[in-house]
Parts: C-alpha cells; structure tokens; sequence
C-alpha cells in the first residue's frame, strides 16, 4: 500500500521538476501533520494511513491551502471583485465558439475545450458565489429568549443588500418578498417570495408564513404599508419573528422563455398587488419566466439581466383579458380607424382552401377579422442555432410601394449564387422571348387552381384575368439547395409562411414619415407600383395608402416580425438587411419554442 502511494508521490514531482512553472510550495502545517501521521501510523488501519497520505501530499489541497492562507492575510480591500457573474461571460463565451470551431485556431479551439472543463465550471461558479456574497455588517447573535415558543416561531435574518438593482426596481423593499393581509385571521402573511431576491436566496422565507414582528416591532393589527415603511426605515439587519406556514412550497425555477408583445409599466398598472416588485419591459424583449404559480401575476427576469431578483408581471390570462377588456371598450367608443380597408395594390392574393379564389386583395376585411380574434400576450421562445448550409428564409413584409423588391434585388446582387428567390407560377400565356420556369413557371389555369385548393401556394391572387402566385415547394427547394431564400409575399402570407418546416425570418420594411417619404422617393424618382403599365411618380394619394397601409399591417401582425427596417434612406436600409442576413448564418436566435423542439 505505501509502496503505491510513493510511487503516485514520485511521479507527482517527476511533473513538477520538468515544468519549473508548476512548482508548488508546501504548506509548513500540512507538513506538521504529515510528521504526525508518521509517528502515530501505527495506529491507523493502512488503508486510512494509505488515503491520509495521498490527501496530504497532494498538490491541489497544498495549493487550496495557499489560497485560502493569501484570503485570510489580504485585507479586504484587495479582494474586491472585478465581476461577480463569470460564469455568465463564460456562457457567453462558449455560446460565440461553439459556431466558429470550424474556424478556430488550435488556441482557441484549446479554450473552447478548457472553458467545457466541469473543474473549471465549478471553480467560476465558487468564484461568483463568493464574489456575490455581503459579508457586512456581522449578523447579531440570535435572541434565544424564545422559551414555549421556539418550536413555532423562526426568527429570520436578512442583510439590507447593496446590490444595484436595475431598472424600476430600484424601491425594492429590501427583502424580496411580497405581504399581504390574511382575509380570513387579519395577520401579515408573506404573500409571496420573489425568485433571486433576498429571501429567496435565504430559503428561510416561504409563501404563508405569518409575520409576528419586524425589528421587534409587533405587528399585529398593522397594515401591510405600516411593516413596508418598518422595512423602509431599517438600517443594516432586519429580524423577522415568523410563524412557518404548514404548506408546501416549491421554489424551483422555470426556464420558460417568452416575447413580451406588449409595452408593461408598472408603475401605471392599478392591480399590480406591490408596485416596487414589478418588472417593467418593451414590446419585444425577451423574458425568463421563473415561475407561473400565481394564476395571475408570474415571476420573470429580462433575458441577459444580470440582476438576479425576479420582477412581477401579468401572466397570460390576466394580459389577455385586460386586452379583450380594452377592445370592448374601444368598440363601444367607436375606435375602429385601422381595421378599414386599404387601397389597390399591384400584387395579389387570397386565402387559400374555400371558395376565395378570385378574390383580390383590395378586399382585405374578411380575412382581418381572423388576425384580429389572436391576441398577442407573451409568445414561448428558444434560441435557434444556425446549421451550416441550411438557411432560414429572409421575408420582406411591408405596404406595397415602400420598397421591398428594391431592397430585394440589391440583396441578390451582392450574391446572386447565394440569395435566391422563387420563380412565380402564372397562368397568363407566354409571350415571345420569355421562357418557362425563367421569368414565370407558365401553368394552366385548372393546374393551377387545383394546387391552390390543395394549399400547395403561400400565396395567389387575381390580377387581369390571370392567376400568379408563389408555390411552397419553390422555397424548399432553394433552402434544401443550400441558398438564402428571400421572399417579399403579401402580409397575409405570413401566417401560411411562419412555421417550424419553413422558419422564416421576417423582415418588416416600414415606410418613414409622410414627408421624408415623399421627399426621399421624390430625390431618387421612385417609380410608383400602384399602375403596372404606366411609369410614373407616386402620387400624393399613393404615399398616403403606404402609410395607412404600413399601419394596418403593424396592428395586425408586428408582433410576426423578427426585426423591423424603416426605409427613409436607401442605401442605410439595404446595409440593415445585409446585417440581418448576416446575423441569421452566424447567431443563434430566438424563435418560437416549437421551433426547435
Ligand atoms: N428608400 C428609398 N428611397 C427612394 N426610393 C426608394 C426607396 N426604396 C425604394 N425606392 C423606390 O421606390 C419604388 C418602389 O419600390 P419597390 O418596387 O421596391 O416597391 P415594393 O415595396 O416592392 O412595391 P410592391 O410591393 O407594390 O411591388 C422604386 O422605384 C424604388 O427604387
């Protein structure tokens, strides 16, 4: 047995004598206890003799030593973190390698694997853990007074942070838990706790425990203002005198992702139940729901946020019938100036399935009230890796006129072998130079109407006598080829065009103000879109449809669209959309969570 520990200490400092920069100094009291270990080694079993002495001897428990030496001498001003969420930035950091290892040099394909090193995940996960942790002020001895009682009262204790906290949260009150007052008994009961905040982090404080005193103040008959301003006014360490609820509680965090699509302040939300606990965000952002057992008030944090305490938001049920409230109410005020109609358009298109087809898109009504009935809350996401060779399709959404086959076609030009777009089908004659699947894949009008009602088109309309439209299987076969597609379909494609086979990124090209888009179009004499066989300038009538229009479709659909480009000035509009194609072959983004399932 210690023949085979030598022979692992020998070859231990083998190691160190041929990489000088290994050299590790022993620590002068595992040394003692080594010399001890040997006087008394006859009596320990030589098992134990043999594990004490490789413990003893080993390099990384003489270094642990070390450290822990250098913390405990530094003062503690020297030890101040320069972060305290590494292993964030080294999620962030694995999440940028993991789609270049093909283009990695051998150092940093070298840090990819060492940064995937479970040691070193645990030695920035202890780091942080450190790192976050308020050492001051000392806790005050517990009062151990308690006599009968102590069995049924827990008596908790929370430092007063000094974390920053972002944003609307800046009021936290202090503890991370919510109180309300008991209906029935008229006690304080913690209503709830929040994920990340102080009392969470304790796993002291549970939903339902009764609150007897705060700082030694009773708090019997108080309201709960009266304990918020107890806790606003206390300095350092606050005391909680508590009565633990028999309920059981789960405080596991979800990792449920969504896309808020809508505007949430709470500051001028009445029902929020603790307006300082609320998490205010944009239209847009990405939420980390952490957990959804309030049927009406869910707990989240903004995706990226570092600051770990969850806010209060509304969950679905509550958002959608405050929604349908709203529109109720906008019904009755008579407050309908989006949904009417909007003017001509020089593409077509109907719904497909049913007896719609030789309806043009002028006649939009119908169909809008199926958009409208959907009522956009929070939407499920995950991140969606890019796959070499395998692109999503880019989808230019916009009025007709604001400039998507313009952008289109320079997007193309940068790479016609790489961006592709399909070749329309039409059942309009052929005529002299054209070629079939060229310009127009030329089908008859029965082929053609049949594959319609067979749903085989993402999108088709009437225009002069004669059917065109885009076949689903032409965007397939650009993608299957390994090519970008890019589509600019009339928005009431979208909803055909938006699902987990196709993943389409939507692009919406949003006109800018009237007057820089008369005076833009006007500049670069635009040709207007509204007459296919007369070139001419936009009229002023024409500008206004663009708009109108634009708002119509942001009413019914922004919240389909990955990302929005307004087009006053060309050329910056186009260097947008390259970015965005970009992006969409080299970042993971995030897209509905069925998506990637
Ligand atoms: N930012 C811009 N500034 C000036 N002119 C522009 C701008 N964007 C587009 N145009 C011009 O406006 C005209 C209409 O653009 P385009 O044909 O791309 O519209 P469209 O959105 O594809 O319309 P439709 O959907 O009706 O076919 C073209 O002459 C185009 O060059």
């Amino acid at each position: 047995m210690m023949s085979s520990t030598s022979a692992e200490i020998s070859s231990d400092k083998e190691e160190k004598m041929s990489d000088p920069e290994e050299r590790f100094t022993p620590d002068p009291v595992i040394g003692r206890l080594l010399s001890c270990l040997e006087k008394e080694s006859g009596m320990l079993v030589e098992e134990d003799l043999a594990f004490l002495n490789v413990m003893f001897n080993s390099k990384s428990l003489h270094a642990l030593v070390n450290v822990y030496n250098k913390i405990r001498n530094g003062t503690s001003d020297k030890l101040i973190p320069v972060l305290s969420s590494s292993i964030d930035v080294l999620a962030d950091v694995l999440e940028e390698l993991v789609h270049r290892t093909y283009r990695l040099s051998p150092d940093g394909k070298e840090l990819f694997h060492l940064l995937q090193r479970p040691h070193l995940q645990s030695l920035l996960h202890v780091h942080d853990v450190v790192a976050q942790k308020d050492y001051y002020p000392r806790l005050p001895e517990i009062p151990r007074d308690e006599g009968d009682e102590e069995d049924t009262i827990k008596i908790v204790q929370l430092v007063k942070s000094n974390e920053p906290l972002s944003g609307a949260q800046n009021a936290e009150p202090i503890v991370g838990a919510t109180i309300k007052k008991d209906e029935v008994t008229g006690k304080i009961v913690i209503a709830r706790v929040l994920h990340g905040g102080a009392a969470d982090r304790s796993g002291l404080i549970h939903v339902g425990d009764e609150v007897v005193e705060v700082n030694n103040i009773n708090v019997e008959g108080k309201t709960p203002n009266d304990v918020l301003t107890i806790l606003q006014n206390s300095e350092g360490t606050i005391t909680f005198k508590l009565v633990p609820t028999d309920g059981k509680y789960s405080i596991r965090e979800s990792k449920v992702r969504v896309r808020a699509h809508f505007d949430y302040d709470s500051a001028n939300d009445p029902y929020i139940p603790c307006k300082e606990a609320g998490l205010d965000f944009c239209k847009g952002e990405v939420l980390h729901i952490v957990s959804q057992d309030d049927a009406y008030w869910w707990q989240a944090r903004k995706e990226g946020d570092r600051n770990m305490r969850a806010g209060l938001i509304p969950s679905r049920a509550l958002q959608e019938r405050r929604i349908i409230y709203e529109r109720d109410q906008m019904g009755k005020n008579g407050e309908e100036a989006l949904c009417s109609s909007v003017s001509a358009s020089s593409s077509c298109v109907v719904t497909p399935g049913g007896s719609k087809t030789k309806k043009i898109i002028y006649d939009l009504a119908e169909c809008d009230d199926f958009d409208r009935e959907q009522i956009a809350t929070y939407e499920e996401v995950a991140k969606l890796y890019p796959r070499p060779g395998i692109y999503r399709p880019i989808v230019l959404i916009g009025p007709p006129g604001v400039g998507r086959n313009e952008l289109k076609r320079r997007l193309i030009d940068t790479d016609p072998d790489k961006y592709r777009t399909p070749t329309p089908y039409t059942t309009r004659p052929m005529r002299p130079g054209e070629e079939n699947g060229k310009e127009y894949f030329f089908v008859s009008r029965e082929k053609m109407e049949e594959d319609i009602e067979a749903g085989k088109f993402i999108e088709f309309g009437e225009y002069k006598g004669n059917l065109y439209g885009t076949s689903a299987d032409s965007v397939k076969e650009i993608v299957n080829s390994g090519k970008v597609c890019i589509l600019n379909p009339h928005f009431q494609a979208l909803k055909m065009l938006r699902t987990p086979q196709l993943r389409p990124y939507i692009v919406y090209i949003k006109p800018p103000s009237l007057e820089v888009l008369k005076d833009t179009r006007g500049a670069m004499h635009a040709r207007s879109t509204f007459d296919a066989n007369n070139s001419r300038g936009f009229t002023e009538e024409e500008f206004e449809d663009i708009i109108k229009s634009a708002a119509k479709i942001e009413f019914l659909y922004d919240h389909f669209f990955d990302e929005t480009i307004v087009n006053a000035d060309l050329a910056s509009a186009f260097s947008q959309l390259l970015a965005a194609a970009n992006r969409l072959e080299s970042e993971p983004l995030w897209v509905p969570a069925s998506w990637v399932q």
